[in-house]
């Protein structure tokens, strides 16, 4: 899946509003949870979701915070495939 131009990834960004471009090839977003096993449920789904489409994300568990990273690593970018884990997160998590 090839890269997106930067441009393409700006404009992206206006629907994934919580994420943030970071240097420039990865989309960060931190989850908040009200506790920490709801936590790590959303991380057992992502999980799911990363095997079920081969593209898998960096993820940080720090107690109820969970930070999801998402790159093309072949790519050395973000693809299509990032915006839609991305999404993916967010309809996860509850926010649309
Ligand atoms: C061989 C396998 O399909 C590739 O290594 C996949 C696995 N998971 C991946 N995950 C991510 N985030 N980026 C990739 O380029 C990638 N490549």
């Amino acid at each position: 899946m090839a890269k997106l131009s930067d441009a393409d990834v700006q404009s992206s960004l206006e629907k994934l509003t919580e994420w943030e471009l970071e240097q420039g090839r990865t989309l960060k977003r931190q989850f908040k949870f009200d506790e920490y096993l709801v936590g790590i449920d959303f991380v057992r789904q992502v999980a799911n979701q990363a095997e079920a489409k081969d593209h898998h994300p960096h993820i940080v568990i720090d107690y109820k915070t969970v930070t999801v990273k998402w790159t093309s690593w072949d790519e050395g970018g973000i693809t299509e495939k990032d915006l839609s884990l991305a999404k993916y997160c967010d309809e996860l998590y509850g926010y649309k």
